[in-house]
């Protein structure tokens, strides 16, 4: 199967699929990107990709963006992912996670595409006592976000089955960083996670930093995340993809690192880059939250021979932290620049 053969990405004006879209193309990948801009940037589609605006579930659109670049491959990352809005909105949530999801595939069998790279979660797992979670732990969502992905992963795979679609589910930790040279990065506005948010915060943006929760049975009381660099991320999508046009088999792979942070060690590793006390908010424990979730990440090396290469918080946070100094210098100056409230409603503390 010809490397030069362009890949679909859907949601490639998002935050991962930019990066992995960047990632396809210096690998000398060809790269079609759909996106329907629901929570993507133009900005960030790399210039050398070719972008069509539309939605996945658009299956007149989709075929014919299937046949007319002859794509043999579709990296799936179009999707909605904000779980609390998933608990407020679970149709909207389905819809977009599964119904377009479906629609897609249908139209990758139709089109006689065999092979897919699915974006999901590690939000599929319920909570456990495990140190580590492995891609073989029981699944148990426990909000519409995480069912939605699972409900995809399960669709995929029985298609998968009978009309011969390849899918590797790729089950992402916690994602975050950005671009070590600043091509892309986390354009969402008004987003929810935490080192992004952190970060707005240390670059003025935003007042504090709510830390939901400080009484999880925990080393420090906060919840553990294992979080990874996007661009490890999207250099894992690349193997996945040169795995299945070698033949590889349908698999499910996390992708974490298998090291656990909590979100005070997340606020000192922001305090370390900026050498100043990050604002801080005691908050309420925030709804659907797990108190710890890290990565059994061996299959993925097993199986991808993928090695990462920006491992550890420090760099993961500097890069995410430079991105948001790019973006404000880069803003207009007639912008508004005052700070954007908190993420919580109800705040307890300042400290
Ligand atoms: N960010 C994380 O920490 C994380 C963790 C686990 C899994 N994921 C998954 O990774 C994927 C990408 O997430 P992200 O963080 O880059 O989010 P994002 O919101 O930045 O990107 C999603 C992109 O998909 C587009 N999109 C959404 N629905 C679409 C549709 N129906 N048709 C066409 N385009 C559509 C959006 O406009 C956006 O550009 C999602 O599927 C998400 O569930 C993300
Ligand atoms: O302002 C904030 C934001 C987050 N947190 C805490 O930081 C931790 C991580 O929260 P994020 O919102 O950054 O990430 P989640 O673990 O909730 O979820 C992320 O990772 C999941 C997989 O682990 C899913 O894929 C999901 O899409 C993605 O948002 C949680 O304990 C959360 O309570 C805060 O204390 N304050």
């Amino acid at each position: 199967m010809s490397e030069n053969r362009p890949v679909l990405v859907t949601g490639g004006a998002g935050y991962i699929g930019s990066h992995a879209s960047l990632a396809l193309l210096d690998a000398g990948i060809p790269v079609v990107v759909l996106d329907n801009l629901c929570t993507g940037d133009r900005r960030a589609v790399p210039d050398g990709a070719t972008f069509i605006q539309g939605s996945t579930g658009d299956a007149g659109l989709v075929g014919d963006v299937l046949r007319f670049f002859q794509i043999d491959a579709v990296l799936h990352f179009a999707g909605s992912l904000v779980v609390s809005d998933s608990v407020a909105n679970p149709l909207g949530y389905w819809r977009n996670n599964v119904c377009n999801t479906l629609s897609l595939a249908d139209s990758c069998v139709r089109a006689g595409v065999e092979r897919m790279v699915f974006s999901s979660t590690a939000a599929v797992y319920g909570p456990s006592d495990a140190a580590m979670v492995g891609e073989d732990a029981p699944t148990a969502p426990i909000t519409p976000y995480g069912s939605s992905k699972l409900s995809a992963e399960r669709m995929l795979a029985e298609a998968g089955a009978a009309h011969g679609l390849r899918v590797a589910a790729l089950r992402y930790f916690n994602v975050a960083g950005a671009d070590g040279a600043g091509r892309t990065g986390q354009y969402t506005a008004g987003a929810t996670h935490l080192i992004k948010v952190a970060c707005e915060v240390a670059t003025g943006q935003r007042d504090a930093l709510d830390v939901f929760g400080e009484d999880y049975g925990t080393p420090d009381g906060t919840c553990v995340r294992d979080f990874i660099h996007v661009s490890d991320l999207a250099e894992a999508h690349v193997l996945a993809l040169r795995y299945l046009r070698r033949g590889g088999e349908a698999t499910t792979l996390n992708c974490g690192y298998g090291t656990g942070h909590s979100v005070r060690a997340v606020v000192r590793a922001v305090e370390r880059e900026t050498g100043r006390p990050l604002p801080l908010r005691r908050a309420e424990r925030r709804p659907g939250d797990i108190p710890a979730l890290v990565a059994r990440a061996d299959r993925i090396r097993q199986t991808l021979g993928w090695q990462p290469r920006h491992q550890g918080l420090d760099r993961i946070v500097g890069s995410s932290l430079a991105w948001e100094r790019r973006m404000l210098s880069d803003r207009r100056p007639d912008e508004d620049r005052k700070p954007r409230p908190a993420t919580s409603a109800r705040p307890m503390l300042t400290h």
